[in-house]
């Protein structure tokens, strides 16, 4: 059994600074499957999500309620606002040149940061 969401999302980020393996394709695809909205990028070493947001004060919002929580988290995601509404968001762990588990607990805590979207 792997992890789910719910479980990720009680969990906190672990201070990393290498010397660890990255999670195996298997894990991280496994991982992926659970958290909703998150792809694996073609070269294994990184998940992306997209939002478009309603407008850009909301996309800005969601943005800094993201980097607060990256803050308490002590993991850091690269945050893309393109065409003033429209968010990417893309996790790896930098020590690792890859993905642990510390980016599948961001991106399901990141899933339930509110996000207004158009429609
Ligand atoms: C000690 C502390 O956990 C590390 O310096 C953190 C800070 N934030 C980080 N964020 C990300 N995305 N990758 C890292 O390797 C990383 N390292």
């Amino acid at each position: 059994m792997t992890t789910t969401a719910e479980q990720l999302t009680k969990k906190k980020c672990a201070p990393c600074e290498g010397g660890v393996p990255p999670l195996s394709s298997k894990e991280a695809q496994e991982l992926a499957s659970n958290v909703e909205g998150w792809a694996i990028s073609a070269d294994g070493k990184v998940i992306r999500r997209e939002w478009t947001a309603k407008n850009f004060v909301a996309a800005m919002a969601f943005l800094n309620n993201v980097a607060e929580l990256a803050e308490e988290e002590g993991h850091h995601p690269d945050l893309h606002l393109v065409g003033y509404r429209n968010l990417a968001i893309e996790l790896t762990t930098h020590a690792i040149g890859g993905l642990s588990e510390n980016d599948f607990i961001l991106a399901a805590k990141i899933n339930r940061v509110p996000v207004a979207t158009k429609g």
